[in-house]
């Protein structure tokens, strides 16, 4: 496909975004409606590539689910209901469709065999495979079983206690999700908090969760019952609105029903310490998950040191955070962020690499990168989404304030998690 040409040099984005729902929990309703009894009605899915793989996925497992786009309706038959599939199931590129179905895998007794785009061959797998096969999973796959295609079959599991090696919600989801159909309690121990969409779930379809500092624990056999999901907006595709509304001079932009589970708000909390005009307006929900509005104007923003255990808070923000650090003064420094190699693409080399062909001034480390803030506007020129939502979202709010023309290539990618997001942004025009 033909590069697309981005709109430059823009000033002043002004008016309102109700951005799509969240993925991560539009992912999730999908695969608890399929496994609890009865019905479940999901609102303001987010009918994106993504979350269309993890539905597609259920219908080949004997799911009826219908969708309309943001309105979806799951025919649960509980986890018996799940039936082997005659065909190989294709997660597209969908990290959080494999992992999860995994843990949910690991207990049916039947065989699948899993598949994904090339980025999904790419990205780890025995993270996931490992804490499932001592629980009695068994699974295989190229290269020791580290990368699809995948092979599993399901059946009795034993419950463990698992430490994680990596901060990652998605090991964490597959293991409580095989957890539920174990024998005895499973127990997840996180070095560092993640997204806690799966936790906050179980208890909405009627389950039982136990957290106790960084240890989450479930017992097996636990029934689950269909229910509705209201899903409110994604922050992570929020931030793209974020992060220009605070660059592009003369702004002023409202987010509209933004999920706002603190696991997921480190950009705000990094726009903050930047020195962002950032105003929040939580709602006083007795919803499941947290939300709000969100609005920002044009800013003055100062470097920052990104770390710790305020990485997997923002982690899918990084590439939007990297630019907007491109716009303060002084330096920002992200570590702690080598998760970031084992996403869609190497995201510390494409950012820091795209940012470049702009004139950006920034550099790659081990776990992260050094941005050098000038304030001043970008170049111009032919950059590439590599097949990366994220990416090709960034390099879109980049070229509004390059003072040359920009070429985007792969444009397509960002329909894994935004559809309408060239329409939403240039509705601020
Ligand atoms: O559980 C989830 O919904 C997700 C967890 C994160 O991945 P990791 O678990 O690999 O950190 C995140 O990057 C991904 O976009 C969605
Ligand atoms: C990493 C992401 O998603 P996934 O792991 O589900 O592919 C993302 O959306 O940025």
């Amino acid at each position: 496909m033909e590069a697309k040409k981005l709109i430059s040099n823009k000033s002043s984005l002004v008016g309102t975004v109700k951005v799509p729902g969240d993925k991560s929990i539009s992912h999730r309703a999908v695969m608890f409606g399929s496994i609890a009894s009865g019905v479940t009605t999901v609102e303001n899915f987010l009918p994106g590539e993504d979350c269309l793989s993890t539905i597609a996925c259920f219908r080949k497992l004997g799911v009826d689910i219908e969708q309309e786009g943001s309105r979806v309706k799951v025919e649960g038959k509980g986890l018996d209901g799940l039936q082997e599939p005659k065909d190989v199931l294709d997660v597209g590129n969908s990290g959080t469709t494999i992992r999860l179905l995994m843990g949910i895998l690991s207990g049916r007794p039947f065989h699948t065999v899993l598949i994904g785009d090339q980025s999904i061959g790419k990205r780890p797998m025995t993270r996931v495979t490992s804490p499932l096969a001592k629980m009695g999973a068994k699974i295989s796959g190229r290269k020791n079983g580290e990368y699809t295609p995948l092979s599993l079959s399901g059946g009795e599991l034993t419950g463990i206690e698992y430490e994680l090696p990596v901060a990652s919600a998605q090991v964490k989801s597959a293991i409580l999700l095989a957890g539920l159909q174990a024998n005895g309690v499973t127990t997840v121990i996180e070095p560092e908090k993640t997204r806690d969409h799966t936790e906050r779930m179980i208890r909405m379809f009627g389950g039982e969760v136990h957290s106790e500092g960084m240890a989450i624990s479930v017992n097996g056999g636990q029934e689950l019952k269909g229910t509705h999901v209201d899903v409110p907006g994604d922050i992570s595709s929020a931030a793209f609105f974020l992060v220009a509304g605070a660059i592009v001079a003369g702004s002023q932009i409202t987010l509209k029903n933004v999920g706002l589970n603190p696991t997921r708000t480190g950009i705000l909390d990094v726009l903050k310490k930047m020195g962002a005009d950032v105003t929040i307006e939580a709602y006083d929900s007795a919803g499941n998950e947290p939300a709000g509005n969100i609005t920002i104007g044009t800013s003055s923003l100062k470097g920052t040191v990104i770390s710790g255990d305020l990485i997997p808070r923002l982690i899918d923000e990084i590439p939007i955070i990297a630019l907007l650090a491109t716009q303060a003064e002084g330096k920002t420094v992200i570590k702690d962020a080598a998760e970031l190699k084992v996403k869609e693409t190497n995201r510390i080399d494409t950012v820091v690499n795209e940012l470049k062909k702009l004139g950006a001034n920034i550099e790659a480390t081990d776990d992260g990168m050094i941005i050098y803030g000038n304030s001043s506007r970008l170049s111009g020129g032919t950059v590439a989404s590599h097949g990366d939502h994220r990416i090709g979202m960034m390099l879109a709010v980049a070229a509004l304030i390059c003072s040359d023309e920009v070429y985007l290539e792969d444009s397509e990618a960002v329909a894994v998690s935004y559809p309408d997001f060239f329409n939403d942004l240039h509705s601020l025009f």
